[in-house]
């Protein structure tokens, strides 16, 4: 039976009056028992033959054919003989029933016979939009195996061929001609309830360049990311990518390209857009939307974030998720390596997002823990960008964001010369080009540290500046190592060392949790530091005496969890936080509001 209209007005003036928040969270919607076929999933409502609670609105919003095509709800062979008469799918459906937990092992086994893992890739995407519950299930109880299949590296690939591989729109496409009608575009995405944004321009996918409208593999990725890991209700999730052409030629001509074809728009006309954009945003779904930046390239990534953090709630991932991730890193790193994080002298290569981003949050973190200024906290890092390393006498020529951390210095050209001249004891990699830390790089930061802290932070794995492999072996197992993308563990020596994985995928679906469960307003650079200092807390002695600086992406919800109770706490405390009364056990709290990928039964 389909909702009346009003029917609908209720479930609708329903949402709004709970919010949505999370499946068991306090602030709980009762949209379960609203819609008949249940959007949450609490334990309590799990059991079968239960009669369901009374309630004059109980309504079913999809049964037969338009079930079982309904990402959300359908649950292929597992829906029972009672579901398969009560729902109108008699004979729509094969006779055996099977399981969540058998149809999750059913299909491991057949994505582990692809070989070619962008076709792995395709059949995760197929499943997500065909069932959504059992995509999530398999890629949480599978994290370590399946993310770099929906996630870096292999969504670097799936965007190069984006064109080729589309089948379905799985995000929103806001393009130049859509200027004027941006407002009307949002309405047009079938969920009204919005929560995070990740969007995208394409002009920087990863390490790989201008990929324009192909882009959206990333933000799909991030959103999917922010479910999985952070527990975020998939509903709540929006991918989008703004398409203003592209300079990538090989697109302009490739007849099939799913995007604009013309030269990327810039200045006023982009600006025009985007303003656009972030106005109908906040219109349409409020204050405490977030919104992610992603894969812009540097000056619109810098541009933007100063120009939102003001009137928006805004996350820079590349800027300030990576930054959070590596700060943790270096954090955790310390009882390997020892000292103070101000003890320490750190040298960059790369100069725009991610490298800038994360100096400045190291510097904060250096004022915020000692007696220095910020000024003596910046002079600890260096950076070489492409034409060498940034000094003083350069400052004049700089982009602003590059400006703090010239410092005075003779001219000295390339890396390795800068690795001989500033003597770093941490060494990161965040150019977005491969294979620029050498041998003679490594064995320089040998020779000057008994434990060099290496991280070669570029993706997709072609951009990375070493590989674990070649960080081990040419530093003789003495570096301390985390790349960008993931990398297998190396046995060197008849040792085993495993790389981390310096990825802000340890950070953005927990932080965006805890943002969103308290109803952030801004993002303030003290939550910043509290999600890095909470992500370093998560290392075990075990794995400290294993050389491991990050914890296992098996832990993952639960650490996300951990953060979001930090940024959630520091929000509360600066007064940026508008859901109140504050819940007591925020790291409970924030469980409490993960979305669960069980099945649901349809009564
Ligand atoms: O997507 C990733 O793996 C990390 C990231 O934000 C980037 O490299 O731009
Ligand atoms: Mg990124």
């Amino acid at each position: 039976m389909l909702a009346s209209p009003s029917s609908f007005k209720r479930i609708n003036s329903l949402r709004q009056l709970l919010g949505v928040l999370g499946d068991r969270g306090e602030r709980k919607s009762s949209l379960s028992v609203v819609a008949g076929i249940e959007d949450d999933d609490t334990a309590a409502n799990d059991d079968d033959d239960d009669d369901p609670p009374f309630t004059p609105w109980a309504v079913s919003v999809a049964s037969g054919h338009a079930l079982l095509r309904s990402p959300q709800h359908n649950k292929g062979l597992a829906f029972t003989e009672k579901e398969r008469d009560a729902h109108y799918l008699r004979g729509l459906l094969p006779p055996a029933v099977i399981n969540q937990e058998l149809q999750e092992r059913r299909t491991l086994h057949i994505l582990r016979q692809y070989q070619v893992p962008l076709h792995r890739y395709i059949a995760m995407m197929d499943l997500q939009e065909s069932n959504e519950k059992l995509f999530y299930k398999l890629l949480i109880d599978n994290v370590e195996e399946l993310l770099p299949v929906v996630y870096t590296p292999t969504v670097g690939e799936a965007c190069q061929k984006y064109s080729g591989i589309y089948r379905r729109p799985q995000g929103l496409y806001i393009s130049l001609k859509d200027k004027g009608k941006i407002l009307e575009v949002l309405r047009n995405w079938p969920e009204k309830n919005i929560q995070v944004i990740v969007v995208t321009d394409g002009e920087r996918i990863l390490g790989l360049g201008d990929l324009g409208c192909q882009g959206m593999g990333i933000p799909v990725g991030k959103l999917s990311l922010y479910t999985a890991l952070g527990g975020v209700r998939p509903s709540v999730c929006l991918p989008v990518t703004i398409d203003v052409g592209t300079k990538n030629e090989a697109l302009l001509k490739d007849e099939f390209y799913i995007g604009l074809k013309q030269k990327r728009a810039t200045g006023e006309e982009y600006n025009e857009l985007l303003e656009e954009f972030m106005t109908a945003v906040k219109r349409n779904y409020g204050e405490k939307v977030l919104i992610q930046f992603e894969d812009f390239a540097n000056h619109n990534a810098f541009e933007l974030l100063t120009k939102y953090r003001t009137s928006h709630l805004v996350f820079n991932d590349d800027i300030q998720g990576t930054a959070c991730v590596v700060l943790g890193g270096v954090l955790s790193a310390l009882k390997l390596i020892g000292g103070t994080l101000a003890d320490h002298t750190f040298l960059f290569l790369g100069a725009g997002e991610a490298g800038t981003g994360i100096a400045e949050l190291i510097s904060l973190e250096i004022l915020k823990k000692t007696k220095l200024t910020l000024e003596e906290s910046r002079k600890k890092i260096w950076l070489v960008d492409s034409k060498g390393l940034i000094v003083r006498s350069r400052k004049e020529s700089l982009q602003h964001f590059k400006q703090p951390w010239a410092h005075d210095h003779a001219p000295v050209k390339g890396l390795l010369e800068a690795v001989k001249a500033i003597k770093p004891t941490i060494l990161i990699g965040t150019s977005g080009v491969g294979k620029q830390f050498t041998k003679e790089v490594i064995e320089a930061m040998v020779s000057i540290n008994a434990k060099p802290l290496i991280m070669a932070l570029s993706n997709p794995t072609s951009q990375s500046e070493c590989t674990a492999e070649e960080a081990y072996t040419w530093s003789q197992g003495h570096a301390i190592f985390a790349s960008g993308s993931p990398f297998d563990p190396v046995i060197y020596d008849g040792q085993e060392f495993v790389p981390g994985q310096a990825n802000n995928a340890y950070i953005f679906p927990g932080f965006g949790l805890g943002l969103i469960m308290c109803g952030a307003i801004r993002v303030h650079d003290e939550f910043l530091l509290v999600a890095a200092e909470a992500l370093a807390s998560q290392v075990t002695e075990e794995e400290y005496a294993k050389g491991i600086i990050y914890p296992p992406f098996k832990k993952i919800r639960k650490i996300s969890a951990i953060i979001a109770a930090k940024v959630a706490s520091r929000a509360y405390e600066l007064g940026l936080a508008s859901h109140l009364p504050r819940p007591r056990d925020l790291v409970k709290f924030a469980e409490s509001c993960m979305y669960s990928p069980t099945y649901r039964n349809y009564r």
